[in-house]
């Protein structure tokens, strides 16, 4: 379980987020949807305690990342959207470097990556350096380091940037087997498709507020909406501006 209660944050003179109240569920996948710069990536740096709210509260799993950063990062798994990795180890180095960080005994741990890499089909790569991988493959790699010690929570930010068809189509079931085990899985995605097709939870930011949630069927009813693109250019007000930007690009 993850929870925000009215967690407000400002950089500078930019409010980024505005008293944001959400609640992600344990057993379902939820979509987090927004323009750039909407907060996303803010709102989930928090349950790590990477980002501290100015006001406001977070807890995971009954922990307070802002109090107690190294409980709430065993609880977590996060992908981040930008694939930092360590360039000059292999995948193999790598895996063996973060469970010892999680103290994840050795027996488990073989039979858990090489289910992981098999799934990603990353098996030739992992005796190369991290370094002279593809960016695809850099995401599945970090997909699996997130997923190592099996945590309760998964974040992941635009987790299927780069990822070819498959890797995506397998994503899709990994996300929905791991809420199937109970865990709260949350990820953030500009592909509309893709949220419609695996989340039953869907949470859209804009201008730092939620304004709206609820499964993909609930927003399209209440927003009379054919499909999630038209609830979401509904919900964050740009409908109007993305109509007039196309009549300016037919010329009528
Ligand atoms: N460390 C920081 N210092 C200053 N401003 C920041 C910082 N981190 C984020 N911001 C600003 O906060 C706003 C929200 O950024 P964030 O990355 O959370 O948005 P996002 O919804 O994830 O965007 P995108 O969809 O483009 O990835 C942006 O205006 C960004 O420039």
């Amino acid at each position: 379980m993850l929870i925000y209660q009215g967690v407000s944050k400002r950089f500078g003179g930019n409010v980024v987020l505005d008293g944001v109240s959400v609640e992600f569920r344990p057993g379902v996948v939820h979509a987090l949807l927004g323009p750039n710069g909407s907060g996303k990536s803010t709102l989930m740096k928090m349950a790590l305690g990477l980002v501290r709210p100015d006001s406001g509260r977070v807890v995971v799993g009954g922990v307070d990342p802002v109090r107690d950063p190294v409980s709430a990062r065993r609880i977590v798994g996060y992908c981040p959207e930008e694939v930092v990795l360590y360039e000059s180890l292999t995948p193999g180095e790598l895996f063996s470097f973060v469970s010892s960080i999680y103290g994840i005994p050795n027996g488990f741990l073989r039979e858990r990556i090489e289910r992981l890499v098999r799934l990603f089909k990353l098996g030739d790569q992992v005796g190369k350096l991290c370094g002279e991988l593809s960016l695809g493959n850099k995401r599945k790699l970090s997909l699996i380091l997130a997923l190592l010690h099996e945590p309760a929570v998964l974040i992941l930010d635009e987790p299927f940037n780069g990822l070819d068809p498959e890797s995506g189509r397998i994503l899709k079931e990994l996300l929905r087997k791991l809420a199937s085990e109970g865990r709260t899985v949350v990820f953030s995605t500009h592909i509309l498709e893709i949220a419609e097709a695996v989340a039953d939870n869907v949470v859209i930011l804009s201008r730092g507020r939620v304004v709206g949630a609820g499964s993909p069927k609930e927003l399209k009813e209440r927003l009379s909406a054919p499909d999630l693109e038209s609830v979401f250019l509904r919900a964050t007000g740009l409908s109007d501006e993305v109509k007039e930007m196309i009549r300016l690009l037919w010329g009528f």
